[in-house]
């Protein structure tokens, strides 16, 4: 079996890479990282090692990579032959890879009309749907109605903390042991692709906006106080009772909107965030503040995991959360210099102030309690900042 692998990083080799070489397939990565695509053509396998006492490692064998800037053709004909594809590049970078997806699944078509699942493995709702949409704009009518015939693209939520690498040998990826990979299988024409460790379900929502509101919202809330407070360190930003204590309380919001909508028991939910505050501390992983508070205008958009959860409770509950609304106001603080987003907010807030600043980003009407609400927490933190 064949799989083609788009973005051969961290969660690509340490984890969709290496679910898809302990299921049997021989993976293909597509990537426009030089050095990494040439390692993996002269190894042809990497190593995966647990962040855990046992420092446990697994080899991924049977793969091979592309430089999809260099060799595009190539990735046109591994595409056409593929038996599953998947992708995890970022958000930001679908758009980008969704040309020569639309190539090689034309090329396909004319060769064969076997179905074929296409998953995007990013942290947004509507992962799939959206590569998806963006394969389609590449299309004339007759050939979206060949695509509709064979062509899945299954949403997906996939969870992993797999940090920035320092390993001296560039291609192992130390990651965290837990994994949660779902995928909705009601998307699925023909069969559903056997992949090791993957859970398929008929509805996906519930698995996705627990996973972004829960994992993410938390781990978005830790790096931007952590990162205002000085800390470049997830495990060492948990240590600090003030993000301890806000990172629980912002989950109680969005525990409070996730167990109301999808019915969670809520001990079981309780039981949940702690396991997922636990993850964040892991001694064995060293992630960055950094690495995790990434892209701030993605992250602060009306449908990820800070604004989605504050609009969905103030919907639900008609009351402003407090914790949330402190979360979006640290992430509009975020100055990380290194971060092309984070300098785009930083600028505007400068250029056209705080209140442009928030509607454009969160899509929040003003004049709304959420968005006064936003604003008066980035004030408070403001102040802070300044007696500092
Ligand atoms: N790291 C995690 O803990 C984690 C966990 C779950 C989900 N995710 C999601 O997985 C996705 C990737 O995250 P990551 O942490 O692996 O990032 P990463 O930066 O380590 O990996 C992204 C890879 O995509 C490659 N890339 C960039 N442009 C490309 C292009 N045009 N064609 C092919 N490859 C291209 C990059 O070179 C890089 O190797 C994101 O959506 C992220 O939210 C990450
Ligand atoms: O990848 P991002 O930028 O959407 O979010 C940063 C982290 O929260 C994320 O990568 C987590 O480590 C991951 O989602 C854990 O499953």
């Amino acid at each position: 079996m064949n799989a083609v692998h788009f973005g051969a990083g961290n969660i690509g080799r340490g984890f969709i890479g290496l679910l898809l070489h302990q299921s049997g397939y021989k993976t293909c990565f597509v990537d426009v990282n030089a050095e990494i695509v040439n390692l993996l053509n002269e190894k042809k396998q990497y190593t995966v090692k647990l962040a855990e006492a046992s420092g446990k490692e697994l080899t991924v064998e049977n793969v091979y990579a592309i430089n999809s800037l260099k060799d595009p053709e190539l990735v046109v004909d591994e595409v056409a032959n593929a038996d599953v594809i998947t992708a995890a590049v970022g958000p930001n970078i679908l758009p980008l890879i969704a040309g020569l997806l639309a190539t090689g699944l034309k090329k396909r078509l004319e060769q064969s009309k076997k179905p074929l699942t296409i998953i995007a493995c990013e942290n947004m709702i509507g992962g799939s749907a959206f590569l998806k949409e963006k394969i389609y704009e590449e299309l004339t009518n007759e050939e979206k109605t060949q695509f509709d015939m064979y062509y899945s693209f299954p949403n997906a939520a996939v969870d992993r903390i797999v940090p920035n690498q320092t390993n001296i040998d560039k291609l192992a990826v130390t990651v965290e042991p837990f994994y949660e990979w779902v995928v909705d299988e009601s998307e699925i024409k023909g069969a559903t692709p056997p992949i090791h460790g993957v859970t398929f379900v008929q509805d996906l929502e519930p698995f996705i906006e627990r996973k972004l509101f829960t994992v993410n919202t938390g781990h978005a809330v830790v790096a931007y106080f952590g990162y205002l407070a000085g800390i470049r360190n997830m495990h060492e930003a948990l240590e600090n009772s003030e993000i301890r204590e806000m990172v629980e309380q912002v989950l109680k919001e969005t525990g409070r909107y996730l167990t109301a909508t999808y019915s969670f028991d809520e001990k079981i939910h309780a039981d949940y965030v702690q396991k997922i505050i636990n993850r964040f501390a892991n001694p064995y992983i060293s992630d960055d503040t950094t690495r995790v508070g990434r892209s701030p205008m993605r992250k602060l958009k009306k449908n990820d995991r800070l604004v989605r959860p504050a609009t969905k409770y103030v919907e639900m509950f008609s009351e402003n959360p407090l914790y949330l609304t402190r979360g979006i106001a640290a992430a509009l603080h975020y100055d990380f210099k290194e971060d092309p987003e984070a300098n785009e907010i930083q600028l505007m807030i400068e250029q056209k102030g705080l209140q442009f600043t928030i509607e454009r980003t969160t899509g929040i009407e003003p004049g709304t309690g959420l968005f006064e609400k936003i604003q008066k927490q980035y004030e408070e933190i403001a102040i802070k900042k300044s007696k500092k």
